[in-house]
């Protein structure tokens, strides 16, 4: 399977401060990604690193075939696109101005507006001036920068924290399609349904190191004491463990019209951070 982005002990040090601390991960062709950590555990530094905004301190990174020499030329700035804390907008244009100027930046045809505004359901406010937008709609306006220019990898560094469930889910639909159409998505979240619901597959990090990466259900298989939680008609709660032994006494309660409910226990992204680093994911 064809890599996009390739990190071998990446290193990046703030002074003595290892902010990312031996990373090695790849990043396939058409996935969504998730990298998920707690606040100040090097996230965006990872961003940074990988859009040629921050300089590595060591290891070897190449992201679409290119080198990290050359993640600043604007040749490799065509082929990706980035929302990040530092995206911004021209506050006194509209919505349109904005994405026209963005579109003659990156070479981008001006009927790819349109297309764009109806992507992230924001044609309505074609005409509208910036400043006079939502948060979320600002945040719906940053991503149709971002995908402009049709970039085969896109990075999203927290694309929908702050936002309303209807905003959320809108740019989950959003970046779902866009996948569907063969992009591949880098994000890093808090948000452990968000992960849960999009990505393909996540990594955990942890004080700058990679703690676990694998696809969301993989983990919650891997970390699952596999026992069956079973509550009765009468409001008991049982935790059977998965073993043969066991299967009479299942057997029984659901021959004897005993169980109200049985489900097997798998924890949730958020349950297995916790387990794994000791910290919760905010
Ligand atoms: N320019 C900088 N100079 C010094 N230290 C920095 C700099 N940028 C980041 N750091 C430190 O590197 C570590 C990782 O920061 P980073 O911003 O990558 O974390 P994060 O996981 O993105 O956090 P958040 O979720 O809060 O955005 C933190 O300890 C932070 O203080």
């Amino acid at each position: 399977m064809e890599n996009v982005i390739e990190a071998k002990h990446l290193m990046k040090k703030f002074g003595q401060k290892s902010a990312i601390d031996d990373l090695s991960f790849q990043v396939r062709k058409g996935e969504i990604f998730g990298l998920l950590g707690p606040s100040g555990s090097g996230k965006t530094t990872t961003i940074k690193i990988l859009t040629g905004e921050l300089n590595k301190t060591s290891g070897d990174v190449s992201v679409l075939g290119e080198l990290s020499s050359d993640f600043r030329s604007s040749q490799f700035k065509s082929k990706i696109g980035i929302l990040s804390d530092n995206s911004a907008l021209y506050e006194r244009l509209s919505v349109y101005d904005n994405l026209k100027l963005f579109c003659k930046l990156y070479h981008a045809p001006l009927k790819q507006i349109d297309a764009i505004l109806h992507d992230v359901n924001m044609e309505r406010e074609r005409t509208k001036t910036v400043s006079k937008l939502s948060k979320g709609m600002k945040q719906r306006i940053l991503l149709a920068k971002a995908l402009i220019h049709k970039p085969a990898l896109v990075f999203l560094d927290e694309p929908t924290s702050a936002l309303d469930p209807g905003n959320m889910a809108q740019i989950h639909r959003g970046l779902q399609a866009l996948n569907e159409a063969g992009t591949t998505i880098f994000l890093t979240t808090h948000n452990m349904e968000e992960a849960t619901e999009l990505c393909d597959r996540v990594a955990f990090l942890n004080n700058g190191k990679l703690q676990e990466l694998d696809e969301p259900e993989a983990l919650r298989y891997k970390y699952s004491t596999h026992a069956f939680h079973v509550e009765t008609i009468d409001g008991e709660k049982l935790v059977i463990d998965n073993t043969s032994t066991n299967a009479d006494q299942i057997r029984t309660l659901i021959a004897e019209e005993q169980v109200r409910s049985i489900n097997t226990d798998k924890p949730t992204l958020g349950q297995i951070f916790l387990k794994v680093t000791g910290k919760e994911l905010v």
